[in-house]
């Protein structure tokens, strides 16, 4: 059975002026995808998560989110970029602050707060000044303070592009971890072993058009357009 829509594009354009940054877009993310967004720089990966959570409206045709069923709610989104925007507060006040404004209340954000910094394993660091942390540490706790908003789909804009390769073990697994507990996951990614290891969809872009929408293993093995192998050849010497 098809799982059920969460975000659909249809012909959807975004453009920054009189430059086009996608064009066209159909395609729609399923609740318990794990989605690569894969592409050269510039080709439009960040712009299409921006548009995909509501950041940036359509300049042209839609973007429709659909409701849960049977709940009859807009899917919750979150979103972790490259590196954490965090604010000068302690790592557990970022989290608690962030809940605030979501409208939660007083004992139900202790609580969320406090399960979010076991679940990353920061719980001892909790009050420390969050912009003190290793950069490895910052990016667990931006994976904490979404994971606390109890997302249905995490928007991850290359999340692990400035960590250290142990760094980028632990926030991998986390975020693999999230997506079997069932968080859809839509992530844009330089790092092609990554989007082996963590999605089950790619999603090719080049020049802001969508090239490519297959499962991983095919868009590794199949005959691809030849916009994607040549970036494939690119990105991997030996392919
Ligand atoms: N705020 C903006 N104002 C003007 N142009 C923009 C803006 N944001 C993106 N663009 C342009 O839109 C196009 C797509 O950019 P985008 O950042 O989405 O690409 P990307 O694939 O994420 O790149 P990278 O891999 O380098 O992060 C580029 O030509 C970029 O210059």
């Amino acid at each position: 059975m098809t799982a059920p829509a969460l975000i659909s594009l249809s012909d959807a354009s975004v453009s920054f002026g009189d430059r086009p940054a996608l064009s066209g877009l159909n395609l729609v993310i399923r609740r318990g995808d794990r989605v690569a967004l894969v592409g050269a720089n510039g080709s439009g990966k960040t712009s299409l998560l921006r548009l995909l959570h509501g950041l940036l409206p359509a300049s042209q045709g839609s973007r429709t989110l659909h409701s849960l069923a049977p709940e009859g709610t807009a899917p919750v989104a979150a979103m972790l970029f490259q590196r954490p925007f965090l604010m000068h507060l302690s790592a557990r006040n970022n989290i608690a602050l962030a809940l605030w404004l979501r409208g939660v209340n007083k004992p139900e954000r202790k609580q969320r707060t406090e399960a979010a910094l076991q679940r990353v394993g920061l719980a001892a660091e909790g009050g420390l000044p969050a912009r003190a942390l290793s950069g490895g540490q910052q990016q667990r706790l931006a994976l904490a303070r979404a994971w606390a908003m109890q997302p249905d789909i995490l928007f991850l804009d290359e999340p692990t592009a400035s960590l250290d390769p142990s760094a980028k073990r632990e926030v991998e697994s986390l975020i693999s971890e999230f997506a079997r507990d069932g968080v859809t996951l839509v992530m844009s990614s330089h790092n092609l072993g990554q989007v082996k290891r963590m999605c089950d969809r790619v999603l090719y872009l080049d020049a802001g058009r969508l090239v490519c929408d297959l499962p991983t293993d095919r868009f590794f093995n199949d005959d691809l357009p030849a916009e994607a192998t040549q970036f494939l050849k690119g990105e991997l010497p030996w392919a």
